[in-house]
């Protein structure tokens, strides 16, 4: 068995940086990215046999910790009737009932394989829809790698300095404008000028891809009456939000209703899953009642939607989401006690189960500036010490952290013991 230094090596000369996803490479703290063998609960094991606390989670799906037995069984049964039929099941009508039950605003919903399928198809819905072109999003905001939406994006793009990727003709990227998260004066002023050309507003409703930045207070509130004003489309972005912040997602947190919600993530439990959805009357111009083409040879895959399923029906037994707000928010005050302890300024923001942390002066922290602003060498630094304390952290001080339901008091005091150690070595 080779370790993770071993593996690395030997994945580099067949795989494009020896990952099959940017945001694995660690290119934003340098060194060797762990290969995981298993996961269980709140770790994961790497090649090497090491056990680390996961505030990975997947980037996100893993919302009631790793290898949950509800949906590992959900998987095996369903897979024993077959992997995939090209064909409608009963499955996916349970699972459109149960998001639909979940997230109200989505009164009909297509299911596709991955966030980025479901940010684009919500993106062609919409200009089709409204037979216009341009498109509103927020610096630093992320929402897949479909070329429309590869405009000043956060994530991966922001980690490795790529925001605007070449291999989008300018031709496409002109039609997507963007402006400030949290400031809507800029998104009213472009409204003014262009407001009748503008087909969608597309948000992270929580950013999540520069970090974890919440929305101040009316700034939801006040897109949703701009799209209302030039009926323009409203769409939630919630593939990290979605039964992450609460059970009903941002929206239900935040009482703002979309036009159109994405999902991804905790919606598949693990598999490659994702859904858009919401207002009839623009859900029925999807083909093949409408005009507007979307497709995918394994959306509604079964063994994805009985994954997904059970995590859903799980996720919606008892009060989860007040024990994740709990636990993280545990973490949260924690982090920040042990940096005051040790003389390191720290902010942080925490919204459910999602946080950010960020190494700088500033009270709170609400712009893109402000994050991209903060101390990165000392985030990097700091990677790597809670790493060796056994500590799993995204690898970018640009990527909100997430907690699950397999996270104890046990589990947080030990991650703040090990984060007390860590700020005392920066
Ligand atoms: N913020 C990062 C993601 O949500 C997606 C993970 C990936 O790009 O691999």
């Amino acid at each position: 068995m080779q370790n993770s230094q071993q593996l690395f090596n030997h994945a580099q000369d067949i795989i494009p940086g020896g990952v099959n996803s940017p945001v694995r490479a660690f290119n934003g703290v340098g060194g060797t990215p762990c290969f995981i063998k298993r996961a269980e609960g709140a770790y994961i094991y790497d090649a090497d046999d090491k056990a680390y606390i996961d505030y990975v989670g997947s980037w996100g799906p893993m919302i009631l910790g790793h290898n949950h037995p509800a949906i590992l069984e959900a998987v095996i049964k369903t897979a024993q009737n077959g992997l995939s039929f090209g064909a409608p099941t009963e499955l996916e009508i349970t699972m459109a009932e149960k998001v639909k039950q979940l997230v109200p605003s989505m009164e009909k919903l297509r299911m596709v394989s991955s966030g980025t399928e479901a940010t684009m198809s919500a993106i062609r819905l919409a200009r089709g829809f409204t037979g216009r072109d341009k498109i509103l999003k927020f610096e630093g905001c992320y929402h897949g790698h479909a070329d429309s939406l590869l405009v000043k994006a956060g994530s991966g793009a922001l980690t490795l300095g790529v925001p605007n990727s070449p291999g989008i003709p300018a031709d496409f990227a002109k039609h997507t404008l963007t402006v400030s998260f949290n400031n809507l004066a800029e998104v009213e002023e472009i409204f003014a000028q262009l407001g009748d050309e503008i087909a969608c507003i597309i948000v992270e409703p929580v950013a999540g891809n520069m970090n974890c930045i919440p929305p101040v207070d009316g700034f939801l509130q006040g897109l949703r009456k701009i799209c209302d004003q030039y009926n323009s489309v409203l769409i939630f972005d919630e593939v990290m939000t979605g039964f992450r912040v609460a059970l009903g997602g941002a929206q239900a947190h935040y009482n703002v209703k979309p036009d159109l919600t994405t999902l991804g993530k905790v919606i598949g439990g693990g598999m490659p899953v994702g859904a858009f959805g919401g207002k009839k009357e623009i859900m029925d111009f999807i083909a093949p009642v409408g005009p507007v083409y979307q497709a995918g040879t394994l959306s509604g895959n079964p063994i994805a939607m009985a994954a997904g399923l059970a995590a859903l029906s799980e996720l919606s037994i008892g009060d989860k989401h007040q024990q994740l707000a709990d636990a993280t928010e545990k973490l949260a005050m924690g982090l920040k006690a042990a940096a005051d302890r040790n003389g390191i300024a720290l902010s942080i923001n925490y919204v459910g189960a999602m946080f950010g942390f960020f190494f700088t002066d500033e009270e709170s922290v609400t712009t893109y500036e402000q994050a991209t602003q903060c101390d990165s060498e000392m985030f990097k630094k700091f990677f790597h010490y809670m790493l060796e304390e056994g500590v799993n952290l995204a690898p970018s001080a640009f990527e909100a952290g997430f907690l699950s339901t397999a996270h104890t008091d046990d589990i947080i005091d030990t991650t703040l013991a090990a984060a007390d150690r860590c700020f005392a070595k920066l």
